[in-house]
């Protein structure tokens, strides 16, 4: 198994309050490893700690073995993609502006805009359905439209590893399913911030975080037990089998 993200005793702390502590994770080449855990609990300060946006307070992080304070902003880019949580985009840009911003990294005066880029941008816009709008004016659209871009950008970027921050957040269920299919589908290593946990039980690790720890790392058979429902996420968890495919599916009830 090769490490593609890496980091190790990763902390973050603002006026004293430690937010994330003592985090070690290994995302392994090529899977998709859900984090979950109840609000506040650190997720999107752990994906932006390892994106490179914001800077630990203690420990590190590494892309493919190397300390990401040492790579570029450039570097980095051309290697990992984030959808952010309530990113937001200039006012005057396009659908197909936005998307195309997910270029940047790779273009330089050597290497100007190409049909390549062209291709990459038609192909990311058509994988999140949004083929159809290129035109439309990003402050025209709909939260789960604006999401859609987002991830378009992100798959634009053409990454190896794609940290997403509860992605289906605003979408319609269909788009949910296809958006996730295709992620799972992707190439690439994938690190996602999920709230469903239904959705969670189709990642091939789970990480649980816990007031700004991981408390828990493992399949999703082996982190999501109906004692870590109860204690880490406050509910009665019960699983309950699918007759059509024998697939298990969670049911939740308050304490
Ligand atoms: N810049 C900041 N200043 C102060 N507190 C912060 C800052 N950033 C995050 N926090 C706090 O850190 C905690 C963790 O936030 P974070 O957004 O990482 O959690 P999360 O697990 O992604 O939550 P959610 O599921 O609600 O999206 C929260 O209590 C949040 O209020």
């Amino acid at each position: 198994m090769t490490t593609v993200l890496q980091c190790s005793a990763l902390g973050w702390a603002v006026k004293g309050r430690a937010i994330v502590a003592d985090v070690d994770l290994h995302l392994q080449q090529g899977e998709t490893l859900g984090l979950i855990g109840p609000n506040g609990s650190g997720k999107s300060t752990l994906l932006k700690l390892l994106s490179g946006i914001r800077r630990p307070c203690s420990g590190q992080v590494q892309l493919h073995g190397k300390p990401l304070a040492s790579l570029s902003r450039r570097d980095v880019a051309r290697q990992v993609a984030f959808v952010e949580q309530q990113a937001d985009t200039g006012d005057a840009v396009t659908v197909r502006d936005a998307v195309e911003l997910g270029r940047t990294p790779w273009l330089s005066a050597l290497q100007p805009w190409s049909s390549e880029d062209q291709r990459i941008v038609d192909q990311a816009l058509a994988d999140v359905d949004m083929a159809q709008m290129p035109e439309r004016a990003w402050s025209t659209l709909s939260g789960g439209e604006r999401q859609r871009v987002h991830i378009a950008r992100a798959l634009a970027q053409k990454p190896q590893i794609l940290l997403l921050d509860e992605p289906t957040n605003h979408l319609d269920i269909q788009h949910q399913l296809s958006i996730l299919n295709l992620v799972r589908a992707l190439p690439v290593t994938t690190l996602i911030a999920l709230h469903d946990l239904n959705q969670a039980l189709q990642c091939d690790r789970l990480g649980v975080m816990e007031r700004g720890r991981l408390v828990a790392l493992g399949t999703p058979a082996e982190v999501l037990t109906t004692e870590r429902l109860r204690d880490t996420f406050g509910v009665r968890g019960r699983y309950l089998v699918d007759p059509e495919d024998g697939a298990r599916v969670l049911r939740f009830q308050p304490i």
